[in-house]
């Protein structure tokens, strides 16, 4: 009943619904990873949101203006280095932002940010990026800690932990409902 009232009700129906997006209905995950922390943590995150969603998972690398467009809602998942999004990443945000700018107003993100320590800067530069877009937070960032210090175990390849694949997992899971619902 709930569920009818909100797919019913034009005032609650978000921003990108109401835009006529509905068409569009999907979660874009993009993510970057140099030792494949943030891919596990995006894979996670796409295996929760597939059971609501139609769910695309792309690499930085290979995402375009088009990939946010085509989406109804987003979750960007990437480490932090020198305390910074990595440059691949960044330069996914640099190809698509003026080409998006005015045109996906409105519509929710999340993060994930992977991380040795730290993970503020990045977090905070994506959701400067976030902002520019006029995108809507409707989950904290998620940072996960790999506790790398040493170059040697920052260059290792990651395995994020159980507890943390599944927070990434419910991150997403919470992604699709409230786009599939229509709450966002
Ligand atoms: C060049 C470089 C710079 C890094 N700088 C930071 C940093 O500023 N803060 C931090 O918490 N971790 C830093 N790290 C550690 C990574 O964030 C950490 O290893 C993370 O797990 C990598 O994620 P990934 O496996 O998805 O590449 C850095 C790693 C590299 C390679």
């Amino acid at each position: 009943m709930w569920r009818y009232v909100r797919r019913h009700n034009q005032s609650a129906i978000g921003p990108a619904r109401a835009a006529g997006y509905t068409e569009r209905m999907s979660l874009a995950i993009i993510y970057h990873t140099r030792t494949g922390g943030s891919r596990q943590m995006a894979e996670a995150a796409a295996e929760g949101a597939r059971a609501d969603l139609t769910t695309h998972l792309l690499r930085a690398e290979d995402a375009g203006p088009e990939d946010l467009l085509a989406a109804a809602g987003y979750l960007f998942c990437g480490p932090e280095n020198l305390g910074a999004l990595t440059g691949e990443m960044k330069a996914f945000f640099d190809r698509c932002y003026y080409p998006l700018l005015g045109r996906i107003e409105g519509r929710p993100y999340a993060q994930l940010i992977c991380a040795g320590s730290d993970g503020q800067g990045a977090a905070r530069q994506l959701a400067r990026i976030a902002t520019g877009w006029r995108l809507r937070e409707v989950q904290p960032a998620r940072i996960v800690i790999t506790h790398a210090q040493t170059p040697e175990a920052i260059l290792a390849p990651k395995r994020i932990a159980t507890a943390d694949l599944g927070a990434c997992a419910e991150l997403g899971a919470a992604m699709a409902a409230g786009l599939e619902m229509g709450i966002f």
